[in-house]
């Protein structure tokens, strides 16, 4: 099976206890832009009073306001013409304008209100791009989920049920309801709002479902990372000529033909047992990638020095220097075998910003020739490989010439 997209150098593969997954079709160079996906639906992460533009979810000092709504607001002409034949449709519109004065919406607690922001634009997504909704459809995740999924449905079904008219009342059933937010749950990706260093945690902008994004499975030392520009123009050179709201998966490091291409669906610095938490909680697996077969034997009572961490509070990072020495001059084959073997990867590809946790990848390369300059797919900095060297990120990436998928 290939990909959805033209020239593409990945196949998607089932693979025994993974499901579908992605690998190269030929061999892949460390920063090669693999993939550009364009979302089939999003939706805000503040469901129903979002300061950004409701289509492009830009941040604008102007927005221009539904003409029915009133409510709703867009950065320009553009987006609000296209969001009113599209994401902002009349039954959209409608359905928006009764859920949010709905009081016993608005007092469950935020994930719920947005599940019922997903699925008014999934709904939407039926009734105005059926192609689009069936893609939505093929993706993982059934009805069978877990209690809170299922109490949502029950909670979400009746009220969101209450905007359809026939012939949408017999198909649109409490069971497909109850996919919808499976589907949501296991394969969204978040838009994030540009870094900053004051926030601990860099927050989410917008949801969106990416039809060939979500076959990439998770490993926790993943061989590709996802960047997203959600308030670059397009002209500029940091967009690599992408929308606003596309994403771009780039290799990290070379890989073979035939390898799986995975990414790591939160940052690498969690520690074992919160990965395994939150990967069977989420996402319904056990993972038993090479780094938690390692870290599995791990005691927790075990010190740091023991297991190869340098952190008591199980946070992966490294800034202790006569450790980065040391594997400095390791090259990842060398670390195979021995009870650390992601200390490369962590001294290499891990941004060491304060609270950024972002994962770098070389910037595309030109010809062959492999970028010394990483790029860190959460705060945005640009590092050189033998030393810190802080590109202005203003001035955009001079002489970078982005790869062809
Ligand atoms: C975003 S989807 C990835 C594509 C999915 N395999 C499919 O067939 O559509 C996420 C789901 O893939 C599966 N998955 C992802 N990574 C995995 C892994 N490392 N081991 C086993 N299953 C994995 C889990 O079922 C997870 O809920």
């Amino acid at each position: 099976m290939s990909l959805n997209t033209p020239n593409s150098v990945l196949k998607v593969e089932q693979i025994q206890g993974r499901g579908r997954a992605i690998i190269a079709s030929q061999p892949l160079k460390a920063g090669q832009i693999i993939l550009v996906d364009s979302p089939i639906l999003l939706y805000p992460a503040s469901p129903f009073s979002s300061p950004f533009c409701h289509h492009c979810f830009k941040s604008s000092s102007s927005l221009l306001s539904c003409p029915n709504c009133n409510y709703h607001r867009f950065c320009n002409s553009t987006c609000l013409s296209n969001a009113l034949n599209s994401s902002h449709s009349n039954w959209i519109c409608n359905a928006l304008s009764q859920l949010q004065r709905n009081s016993l919406l608005l007092q469950q607690p935020l994930e719920r209100q947005l599940q019922a922001r997903f699925l008014v634009a999934a709904y939407n997504l039926a009734i105005n791009t059926p192609s689009n909704f069936q893609i939505l459809l093929s993706l993982q995740g059934s009805e069978n989920n877990d209690d809170a999924t299922i109490a949502s449905a029950h909670f979400l079904h009746p009220l969101i049920s209450s905007f359809f008219s026939h012939p949408h009342t017999e198909l649109f059933t409490l069971q497909l309801t109850s996919s919808l937010l499976a589907k949501d749950k296991l394969n969204a990706f978040g838009l994030m709002h540009p870094f900053s260093e004051n926030d601990e945690l860099r927050s989410v902008r917008a949801y969106g479902i990416y039809p060939n994004a979500s076959f990439f499975n998770h490993d926790c030392l993943p061989n590709a990372c996802r960047f997203d520009y959600v308030d670059v123009n397009p002209n500029d050179d940091r967009a690599f000529g992408c929308n606003n709201t596309d994403i771009i998966i780039r290799m990290i490091h070379d890989v073979p033909q035939g390898r799986e291409i995975c990414l790591s669906y939160f940052p690498v610095n969690e520690n074992y047992s919160s990965r395994q938490k939150r990967l069977l909680e989420d996402y319904g697996f056990t993972c038993n990638c090479d780094r938690c077969n390692v870290e599995s034997n791990w005691s927790d009572n075990e010190s740091v020095e023991e297991n190869g961490e340098e952190d008591e509070q199980e946070v992966m990072v490294m800034d202790d220097e006569e450790e980065e020495e040391q594997c400095e001059n390791m090259e990842p084959s060398e670390t195979d075998n021995n009870d650390f073997p992601h200390a490369y990867f962590f001294l290499k590809y891990m941004c060491d910003r304060t609270n950024c946790w972002g994962t770098l990848a070389p910037l595309p390369p030109k010809g062959n020739a492999v970028s010394n300059v990483m790029e860190c797919n959460v705060c945005g900095k640009l590092k050189s490989d033998d030393d810190d060297f802080n590109v202005d990120n203003d001035k955009g990436l001079e002489g970078e010439v982005p790869m062809e998928d």
